[in-house]
């Protein structure tokens, strides 16, 4: 074996002792590559070798340096799951410039308010707050929020409105309440705030909107967690108006968090049942990625828009792991076998009521055969095609929207540089 073969072999293994005694006679193999183009940091970071790592910090070596495959030691020991290795080597600029390595915060993802979740019970508490000049209210209908807007760059804006204004809707028989929650931070110009809550509907152009899935899309980050929380509860309520357990009739309570059965002989009465809360139907979201670590799979529903492709997803069955739910929507949409699988980030999905478990796997098998009924078309895209893409340089597809997880999961993997 060579002097580099050596060294890049003790590096991969950890051995600290062959590390540092052939960087005394070499110095010059600091920076060297081996196969792939990987260093022998890179080879550290791959195996989770801190000290190895530290001490070819600590003589020198180049850490921006990338592999054949684009990817720095930062980006393999991020990958890997080596968190000490890659806190050690730091954001190193890995990935293409403009590429974030930590998925942002997902769009319905955010809490500004704070449920107050043990008010719920409190109806004392809740019918002071109803009748509050200072409480705000946000109209739906059919599921969709009442919005002013959309501004010229295509926005929209929740419209608040006063008990005054609301006070008659309440009283309907069927209008729906639910306590959202108290704002987290006291906004410092709460006047204008105030100014801004309308007394009545119609004024300030607010109208609900006209094609409702995508205007959910147009709000500022603070209002989409808002209305992410508001329309699946509403959502479980329009589909849950009597007691899934015996059709007898419900009645809310619990600010709008609790359908009781109004059946006094209902088993739903005694101890607690699911039957009575809002539903959250978990669903996996994948980006699959090819054994050569340079290609991603996506697919197209045939309802997609032209040219559209995205991550396979699926709801996770009763009894089912996330992993196990990721191998069998892969397989099963595309005939690929999925082997190591990683959670990434999650979002809510309000539509109606899902929260998606967005994660990587890497593919074992790369034959592709397509479920027709679920998936027109599928097929592995190449890093460099994606990224083009996202560029919106030489575009032969399009992702879906970045308020999307499945958009933040393939920015995630280019970012990773994930192979290897
Ligand atoms: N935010 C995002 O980036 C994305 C969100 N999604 C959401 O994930 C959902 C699930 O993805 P799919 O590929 O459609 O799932 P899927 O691959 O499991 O197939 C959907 C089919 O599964 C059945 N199913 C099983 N459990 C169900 C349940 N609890 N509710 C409704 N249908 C159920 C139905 O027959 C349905 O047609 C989509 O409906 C969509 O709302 C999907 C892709 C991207
Ligand atoms: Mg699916
Ligand atoms: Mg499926
Ligand atoms: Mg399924
Ligand atoms: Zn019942």
């Amino acid at each position: 074996m060579t002097d580099s073969c050596l060294f890049l072999d003790a590096a991969a293994r950890g051995d600290l002792v062959q590390v540092s005694s052939l960087l005394a006679l070499g110095p010059s193999l600091l920076n060297r590559t081996g196969h792939s183009g990987w260093t022998a940091l890179m080879l550290a970071a791959r195996n989770g070798h801190y000290e190895v790592a530290e001490a070819l910090l600590s003589h020198g070596c180049d850490k921006f340096s990338v592999n054949n495959s684009s990817q720095s030691a930062y980006d393999v020991a991020a990958f890997w799951g080596h968190r000490h290795v890659s806190d050690l080597l730091g954001r190193t600029g890995g990935g293409p410039p403009g590429f974030d390595l930590h998925p942002p915060e997902s769009y319905f993802g955010r809490e500004t308010l704070n449920r107050l979740s043990a008010k719920r019970t409190d109806r004392v508490w809740l019918e002071v707050k109803q009748s509050d000049p200072d409480t705000v209210y946000l109209l739906f209908s059919n599921l969709s929020p009442m919005v002013s807007g959309p501004k010229e760059d295509g926005s929209t804006k929740l419209c608040r409105f006063r008990y005054e204004a609301v006070k008659d809707l309440l009283q309907k028989l069927a209008t729906v309440l639910v306590f959202l929650g108290v704002e987290r931070r006291k906004k410092p110009s709460s006047s204008s705030d105030a100014a801004e809550l309308l007394k009545r509907c119609g004024e300030k152009n607010c109208c609900f909107p006209k094609t409702p899935n995508r205007d959910l899309l147009r709000f500022s980050e603070d209002e989409a967690g808002v209305v992410a929380q508001a329309r699946s509860v509403l959502a479980w309520h329009s589909r849950y108006s009597f007691c899934p357990t015996c059709g007898g009739s419900t009645a809310l309570e619990e600010g709008g968090y609790k359908r009781s059965c109004l059946n006094p002989g209902c088993r739903s009465l005694k101890g607690v049942h699911n039957t009575c809360y809002p539903r959250v139907d978990p669903v996996v979201i994948m980006l699959v990625i090819h054994p050569d670590g340079n290609q991603c799979l996506l697919g197209r529903k045939k309802m997609f828009p032209v040219g559209m492709f995205s991550c396979l997803a699926g709801f996770i069955e009763p009894g089912e792991t996330v992993e196990e739910a990721v191998r069998r929507e892969v397989e099963e949409e595309s005939g690929v076998k999925v082997g190591p699988v990683r959670y990434v980030s999650c979002q809510p999905w309000p539509m109606p009521s899902n929260l998606m478990i967005g994660c990587l796997a890497v593919a074992v098998s790369t034959a592709i055969k397509v479920d027709d009924d679920e998936i027109e078309e599928a097929r592995w895209f190449p890093r460099q095609q994606v990224i083009d893409s996202f560029r919106g340089t030489r575009v032969t597809f399009t992702v879906p929207p970045r308020q999307t997880i499945a958009h933040q999961l393939i920015r995630h993997w280019i970012a990773v540089n994930s192979n290897l």
